[in-house]
């Protein structure tokens, strides 16, 4: 389909990860190949892969996204930058409609071909959740804190209080470190599950698809969610779809 060195490298820079895929040759398969977190870090993965045409999407500040573009465009790259916008066959609900998240944009842009009712759980620096239905049209969504700004938010205003990356699985913690762990779980849990929830009271007559995304879907208890698609790249293949549209 395409030369290996004619695909683009597709890169989302999110909160705090970058992260990159490449289309396999034969098919439109994404295929993670890089992740990091600083634009320092991207720069030097960046010289040791072929290619020399970056499709990027960013929700960093403006200021910030146009100072990477402007170097990596001296730097010999040809960037292609998605930003939220309109496209045939789906319709945002933002009254501003560039203040939604290209991330969550994405998402949905990569979903829209489906035309199913879609609910997107994405836990990854925020929690997000976005419904589209059937006919294109994003009905609106959610923002929270994602799993660790929910427990820094707790150890920033308590020097007593200490966060681990893991804690001890169960009902209720007996540490410090357990308890914040498993409370945060149980919110991010509780908010998965009431979005799920709210999308199936707003379409209740409708077949619902629940699509997970973000790095902290390992954290759920999956069982409770009931059926769903995990697609850890969702992000990147939205904006492989965007780059498909624009050839
Ligand atoms: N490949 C990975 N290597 C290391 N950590 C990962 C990996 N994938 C996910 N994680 C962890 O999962 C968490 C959520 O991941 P995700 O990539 O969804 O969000 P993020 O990078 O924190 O947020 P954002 O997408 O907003 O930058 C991260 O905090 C990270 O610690
Ligand atoms: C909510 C986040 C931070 C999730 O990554 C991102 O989509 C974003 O910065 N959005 C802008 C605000 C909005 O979507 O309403
Ligand atoms: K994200």
């Amino acid at each position: 389909m395409f030369e290996a060195n004619s695909t683009p490298l597709f890169i989302e820079m999110g909160n705090s990860a970058w992260k990159a895929a490449r289309a396999t040759s034969q098919t439109d398969i994404l295929v993670a190949c890089g992740r990091g977190e600083t634009t320092l870090q991207l720069h030097a993965w960046l010289a040791q892969q072929p290619e020399q045409t970056l499709v990027l999407a960013s929700v960093g500040s403006e200021a910030e996204v146009v100072a990477l573009v402007d170097t990596l465009c001296e730097k010999g790259y040809h960037v292609m930058r998605a930003t939220t916008g309109e496209a045939a066959d789906f319709k945002h609900c933002y009254q501003e409609p560039q203040m939604l998240g290209v991330d969550r944009w994405l998402t949905m842009l990569a979903l829209r071909s489906r035309k199913q009712n879609c609910v997107i759980l994405d836990a990854g620096t925020a929690f997000t959740l976005d419904v589209l239905d059937a006919n294109g049209q994003h009905l609106g969504g959610w923002i929270s804190p994602g799993l660790k700004l929910m427990q820094h938010a707790l150890v920033s205003r308590s020097e007593r209080l200490h966060v681990n990356e893991e804690w001890v699985p169960g009902g209720l913690g007996s540490s410090t470190q357990d308890a914040i762990g498993l409370g945060c779980q149980a919110a991010l849990q509780g908010v998965c599950e009431q979005a799920i929830e709210r999308a199936r009271a707003l379409l209740p007559h409708a077949d619902l698809e629940v699509f997970l995304t973000g790095g902290d879907i390992r954290y759920l208890n999956l069982e409770r969610i009931g059926a769903h698609q995990h697609r850890p790249l969702l992000v990147l293949e939205g904006l492989y779809t965007w780059w498909r549209e624009q050839l």
